[in-house]
């Protein structure tokens, strides 16, 4: 039963892919299981193959008797319709839809060189005044063969990201130790574990749901799931996602996601989607693979007309064959698929979830990279460092108890440093009613029957509310971000916060300038703060107390000046600049909103994944622009060979000759994708 689980996953994703369609030459997905006819057609190939001449070669293997090339023949003619018949089909399918392309392409040069060789076999044995004409069943054979396999393999490239995702479901384990009432475990398999049910995970195992921790401490590995390398250490409160391995320690977390709800699931379908988007690149590589039809065709009979007059039938044939064979746009089927595949997994085992793949081709594009401030430079674990009232009626702990009761209706990393700091203080705080939430400003709520907001110092200034400005303004050097608590508008006091630059934020904008793209932060935070922060960074251009709205007019401001705009965000305030950049990273650690408006996600929340981004997105496109050159690029020089161009100076290709140079093309592109790498 517990198997299911992931057989029912599989299934879903086979399923999917099959109906996603990943580029025009999707006819392999009519093309039924080339895996078994792959393999019985090698086993006929083989004897075709040692009981044939080759090219005049005296191979030591050939098992030549009298009458052997009526087993040639046969084994041929079984050959051509068995394992050609997906080609025909799928020619006759491209046809119909009067949109011919590889697969008539394959269809064309097959069944020529088969009726060629027909014809090479009846003039040998049957006219004996034509002279030896050398048949090619032996490279209809492997043709048909190498053909097999490419389509196979192609198949399985677009279910390969694939791999990648069959391993990310096979990182949850069958069943879970779940707690019941009487704090008793039972061993319940994986699907029908519920959310909300309290589940027991020892030291050592797979952690088998997203959850909270309820009890317990202990470090986790989440490297393959989020590729973060560093053990995450987790204590009560902590979430831990499905799929992680624990280490030493045993806890309780409480079941937040499973399945399909679970954040495992969610990537798999983050990657899938990912895949079966057409990008700009594949839709070239669809391009070409329709010119080049018309070109191999036009070349071939030029060719055939060309030898035909200046030599006989059979070279006619032959150049003919050769230049349709070489010419065969398999490789570029394979082309975008195979880095495709391979880019969006590498993304996904180094934390880069890649929602939307057009990003990976703007990435190369962009001028500018905006940047918030909270939780993307800076970690977002603030620690209050100092609070006050300004009034006699209330105590510096009465204004944080305020202050604390409308952030308890907040997840803003701010909230958390206060809520922590009255936790610390056991503050008994009293229940806020009707809080709504000012983006870009705080919160306002009713408390004991008063109406109260937290709110930014730019607040205070666009409604004329008095502060004390030198106090403010040595709070904010400091490096503070300060919230001030207003009862009926009036200024009652303040907390003031400080945050810690993430270690790796500086280093990521040097590599930004390096790379001459211009990094620009935008905050919602003061003036001071934003300074101290982007003077500390490197940052020169700094746009502070922005509100949600100027976020986004910044990002339209840089668009319409012709700019490339990458918006890195993580807040809610945050998501329409990121829906609205040409490309939006959402931080992992963010909120849901910023995740769903963003085309990338970072998992670690790790700045220096900017740069992995760009890197993964510079070399994807790269290898993409490569392949389509080796899948199709080199007929350029391929074809005029082909057709003979160069036979005055004694360079013939024969077909043979020329399904080698195609399938190597096909080789070479694998090959090439499968380098792809990140660092
Ligand atoms: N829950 C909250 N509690 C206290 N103050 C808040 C809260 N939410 C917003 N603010 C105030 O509004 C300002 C802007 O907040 P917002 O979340 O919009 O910032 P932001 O634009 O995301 O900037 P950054 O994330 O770079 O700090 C904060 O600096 C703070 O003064
Ligand atoms: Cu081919
Ligand atoms: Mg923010």
């Amino acid at each position: 039963m517990s198997e299911n689980h992931e057989h029912m996953d599989h299934a879903a994703m086979e399923h999917n892919h099959e109906h996603g369609g990943h580029s025009g030459m999707d006819h392999s997905m009519h093309m039924g299981n080339l895996k078994p006819k792959f393999f019985i057609s090698l086993i006929l190939t083989i004897p075709i193959i040692l009981m044939s001449p080759m090219m005049g070669l005296d191979l030591p293997f050939q098992f030549q008797f009298p009458g052997s090339e009526w087993l040639v023949l046969i084994l041929a003619t079984i050959l051509f319709f068995y394992g050609g018949m997906p080609f025909l089909q799928g020619a006759k399918m491209e046809l119909s839809s009067k949109q011919p392309a590889m697969m008539t392409l394959i269809s064309l040069g097959i069944t020529v060189a088969y009726i060629y060789s027909l014809y090479a076999f009846i003039a040998n044995n049957f006219i004996p005044q034509i002279d030896h004409v050398t048949d090619f069943f032996w490279e209809l054979a492997t043709l048909i063969v190498i053909m097999l396999l490419g389509h196979w393999v192609e198949m399985n490239a677009v279910s390969n990201a694939g791999n990648a995702l069959e391993e990310m479901a096979q990182l949850l384990p069958n069943t879970a130790h779940v707690v019941d009432k009487n704090g008793d475990t039972k061993d319940v398999s994986l699907q029908d574990v519920q959310e909300g049910q309290h589940v027991l995970i020892k030291a050592g195992e797979k952690i088998p749901t997203d959850g909270t921790v309820l009890k317990g401490t202990t470090s986790v590995n989440e490297a393959m799931v989020t590729g973060e390398a560093k053990d995450v250490e987790k204590e009560q409160k902590d979430t831990v996602i499905g799929g992680s391995v624990n280490g030493s320690g045993t806890i309780t977390v409480e079941v937040t996601g499973t399945g399909e709800s679970g954040y495992l699931s969610q990537v798999m379908t983050l990657v899938e989607n990912a895949q079966n988007e057409k990008s700009k690149v594949e839709t070239l590589s669809d391009q070409v693979a329709k010119w080049l039809f018309y070109v191999a065709l036009a070349a071939g009979i030029l060719a055939f007309i060309g030898w035909l007059i200046t030599a006989d039938l059979s070279t006619a044939f032959e150049r003919m064959v050769t230049v349709l064979i070489i010419a065969c746009p398999h490789a570029l089927g394979l082309a975008i698929p195979l880095v495709i595949a391979r880019s969006t997994s590498l993304g996904a085992k180094n934390g880069l979830l890649l929602q939307n793949r057009e990003a990976l081709e703007t990435a190369k594009k962009v001028d500018v990279i905006l940047m918030d401030k909270t939780g993307t430079l800076t970690e977002g674990n603030f620690a209050v460092n100092d609070y006050r009232s300004f009034s006699e009626d209330y105590t510096a702990d009465q204004v944080l108890t305020y202050i604390s009761a409308l952030e308890q209706n907040s997840n803003h990393p701010l909230a958390v440093g206060i809520l922590n700091k009255a936790e610390e203080l056991s503050l008994d705080i009293p229940k806020a009613s009707d809080v709504d939430n000012l983006p870009g400003v705080g919160l306002e709520g009713t408390v004991n029957g008063k109406d109260i907001k937290v709110a930014s110092v730019s607040y205070l200034n666009k409604q004329s509310i008095d502060y004390d400005q030198d106090n403010f303004d040595e709070l904010s050097r400091q490096g503070n971000s300060v919230s001030f608590l207003l009862i009926d508008e009036k200024n009652i006091g303040l907390v003031a916060q400080g945050d810690q630059i993430k270690s790796t934020a500086k280093s990521m904008i040097q590599s930004l300038k390096d790379q001459n793209i211009e990094p620009v932060m935008l905050t919602g935070d003061n003036q001071q703060v934003a300074q101290a922060v982007a003077k500390e960074l490197g940052i020169d251009d700094v746009h502070a107390e922005l509100m949600p709205e100027d976020k986004e007019t910044m990002v339209k401001d840089y668009r319409d000046n012709g700019q490339t705009v990458m918006m890195v965000g993580d807040g809610v305030n945050d998501a329409p600049s990121l829906a609205r950049a040409d490309v939006g990273i959402a931080i992992g650690a963010g909120t849901d909103v910023a995740i769903d408006s963003a085309d990338v996600i970072l998992v670690k929340s790790d700045p220096s994944d900017i740069m992995h981004f760009l890197t993964l997105a510079k070399r994807t496109q790269r290898k993409m622009v490569q392949n389509i050159w080796w899948g199709a690029g080199y007929n350029i020089v391929a074809i005029p060979l082909a057709a003979g161009v160069l036979a005055p100076i004694g360079i013939i290709l024969s077909p043979a000759v020329g399904a080698i140079v195609m399938s190597l093309s096909t080789v070479i592109v694998a090959i090439n994708a499968m380098l792809l790498k990140i660092d």
